[in-house]
């Protein structure tokens, strides 16, 4: 469980340029959910997704994950939580061009120190269950954008995170694409894993494997369709 007390968010306070991103939020997101942020172009989705993954921290407010405060925690200790609990899939994958589909997905697992061949061994797994061991060997720069997606999903994945952020993952993919990804998403939750989703995207805020969609306006939740499970 991440709970959010009172949060907010300004990015360059006390200059002209001083912008609230978000107001006063109150939120709790279990663990074994599927929830959907939306709400129109800056409106805080990203904001507050970043808070959510200890990418950055409130301004006013605290954070709570599984009971322990994490917002007012030294960037060590965030990145150490970061590794441990979360998996990040941003909305241009992020992957690091001249390396391989494999190298890529295992790479945020060497700072754990795990044996190469028990690495390479997961990755190889992860990248079977998107579908895509095949390309193991192929640099990203030559993928396309599905298969781009479903790399940075394996990549995010590699730690064995609890929880896994993904920014408008569904940006610029066709309805099949959106459609696979959909599929994955199923697999994790019936894994108990909370995905956390920003998108503009109706079938994503539509799917069933969606539980709860935030809406978001001007910094606040307008709108909060909890699930009744
Ligand atoms: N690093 C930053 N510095 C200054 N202002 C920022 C920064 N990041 C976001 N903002 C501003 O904060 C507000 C919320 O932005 P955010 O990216 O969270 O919205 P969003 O709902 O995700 O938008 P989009 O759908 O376009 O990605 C916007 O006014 C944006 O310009």
């Amino acid at each position: 469980m991440i709970e959010l007390d009172n949060v907010s968010k300004v990015y360059n306070e006390g200059r002209v340029n001083e912008v609230f991103a978000l107001r006063d939020i109150t939120l709790q997101i279990r663990a074994d959910q599927t929830t959907v942020l939306k709400g129109p172009s800056g409106s805080g989705k990203t904001t507050l997704l970043t808070l959510i993954g200890c990418l950055s921290r409130p301004t006013v407010g605290r954070i709570h994950l599984e009971g322990k405060m994490v917002s007012g925690l030294p960037e060590k200790f965030m990145t150490e939580i970061r590794r441990e609990k979360f998996g990040f899939v941003f909305q241009r994958f992020n992957l690091v061009r001249g390396l391989t589909v494999l190298e890529n997905v295992m790479l945020p697992a060497y700072p754990l120190g795990l044996k190469y061949s028990t690495l390479r061994d997961n990755a190889e797994r992860l990248l079977g269950d998107v579908e895509i061991a095949d390309k193991a060997g192929m640099k990203v720069e030559n993928l396309s954008g599905g298969e781009a997606q479903r790399v940075a999903i394996a990549r995010a994945l590699i730690n064995n995170p609890d929880y896994v952020i993904a920014d408008e993952p569904t940006a610029n993919l066709d309805t099949r694409l959106v459609g696979e990804f959909l599929k994955i998403v199923e697999k994790l939750r019936t894994e108990g894993k909370s995905v956390i989703i920003t998108s503009h995207d109706p079938r994503i805020w539509q799917a069933d494997v969606v539980d709860r969609v935030i809406g978001m306006e001007d910094g606040r939740v307008i709108d909060d369709g909890i699930a009744a499970t």
